[in-house]
């Protein structure tokens, strides 16, 4: 991370929804820019599945001096999602009464744990309205959560290739990962590196779902006349296994994939689009068209059952990972979406 984040300790256990708690919960965070004085500029982001609070380094493009969201003008609020590596507790953690870290025993959380600790983390700010929370994947998931359990704090709300239930294909996923992580010996009683050569095919697992065949095809193909004595898009997934193994862990990576496959906002609330249905805020849903994780379909159900949704769709080979990347056709669509509402 550039900037090293803030840290707030929640004076009480946190209640989760497995039923039981988490004590001395950790939130780290970074703010950006200055909350005006009508206390109107607030924008939340959301991180995905392997970011951290420092939205500035992660989201190039749409955040950052002279971008859309420039800290000169708003106030930026990101926070690293529990269970993740990046501050907050997770898996690495020492908790009580042990003081020891969990390891593969950190609970399983869901997405509407994430969003009771932030919900804190909001209250210990201050900041009782919220211009704009944004997330795509795990991070839109938790926004749409947040944006269902309290509909009056958010003005707008603004979705990229997410969804309102994670699919079986989106499940089978994450187990195909989980299971390349639980056969390195290491993962069970390893300590903090255990896991990590599971991580590593992990990754490349995961890689398939965030891009597409053209994605590999452009950026991975091979000369036409010569015989391999190795692939590009072979040393591209170790190289990307490698990456992710350098700055993550094996148990925060299971913690966050169990997170996204529980996600659901209709649980307990009569289903789907009742859930949606109380979401007041107005909203934006971003699809992406070679998005084979969370396809467009998912983001119109969404724009379907969320009262007075606009959705559009970018025009991308990237796939998935589309919506860390296509910052220039996330600030248009942005920039319609906000000249509408403000028109009605
Ligand atoms: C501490 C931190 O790093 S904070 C966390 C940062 N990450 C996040 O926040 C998560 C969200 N971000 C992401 O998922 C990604 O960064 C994305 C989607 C935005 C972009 O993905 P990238 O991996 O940067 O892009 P891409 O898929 O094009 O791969 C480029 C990399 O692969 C390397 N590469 C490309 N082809 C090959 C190949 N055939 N063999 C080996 N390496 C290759 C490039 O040299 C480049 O390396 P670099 O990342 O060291 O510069
Ligand atoms: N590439 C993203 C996951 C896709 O949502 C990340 O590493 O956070």
């Amino acid at each position: 991370m550039s900037s090293n984040p803030q840290v707030l300790t929640l004076a009480e256990p946190l209640p989760l929804e497995c039923g039981g708690q988490l004590d001395g919960v950790q939130i780290a965070y970074h703010t950006y820019g200055t909350l005006n004085e009508a206390r109107d500029n607030v924008i939340w982001v959301c991180h995905a599945l392997t970011a951290n609070s420092d939205v500035l380094s992660w989201w190039p493009g749409l955040f950052g001096t002279g971008d859309y969201f420039d800290p000169a003008d708003w106030f930026i609020v990101c926070a690293n999602v529990l269970g993740s590596c990046y501050g907050s507790t997770g898996p690495l953690t020492p908790v009580a009464p042990r003081n020891k870290p969990l390891y593969a025993a950190f609970p399983r959380l869901t997405v509407r744990d994430l969003v009771a600790a932030h919900e804190q983390l909001r209250q210990h700010l201050g900041l009782t309205r919220i211009h704009t929370v944004i997330g795509g994947s795990l991070g839109g998931q938790q926004a749409v959560e947040w944006a269902i359990q309290q509909p009056a704090v958010f003005e707008h709300l603004v979705l990229l290739a997410t969804n309102a239930q994670h699919s079986p294909w989106g499940i089978a996923f994450n187990e195909a990962q989980r299971l390349a992580i639980q056969a390195d010996c290491t993962y069970v009683g390893g300590g903090p590196e255990g896991g990590q050569l599971g991580l590593r095919a992990a990754r490349a697992i995961a890689l398939l779902s965030y891009r597409s065949y053209e994605a590999y095809g452009h950026s991975q193909a091979e000369a036409d006349d010569e015989l391999p004595t190795f692939h590009r898009a072979s040393s591209y997934q170790q190289y990307q296994g490698d990456k992710l193994t350098a700055r993550f862990n094996a148990y925060s990576y299971v913690t966050l994939s169990h997170i996204m496959d529980a996600h659901h906002v209709g649980r307990g609330r009569g289903g789907v689009a009742a859930a949606l249905g109380r979401v007041q805020a107005r909203t934006l849903v971003l699809g992406i068209t070679s998005d084979v994780l969370f396809p467009p379909a998912e983001q119109q159900l969404l724009a379907r059952h969320i009262p007075g949704a606009m959705y559009a769709e970018m025009e991308s080979g990237y796939g998935h990972d589309g919506f860390l990347i296509e910052t220039a056709q996330i600030a248009h669509f942005l920039e319609r979406f906000y000249v509408q509402t403000f028109a009605h």
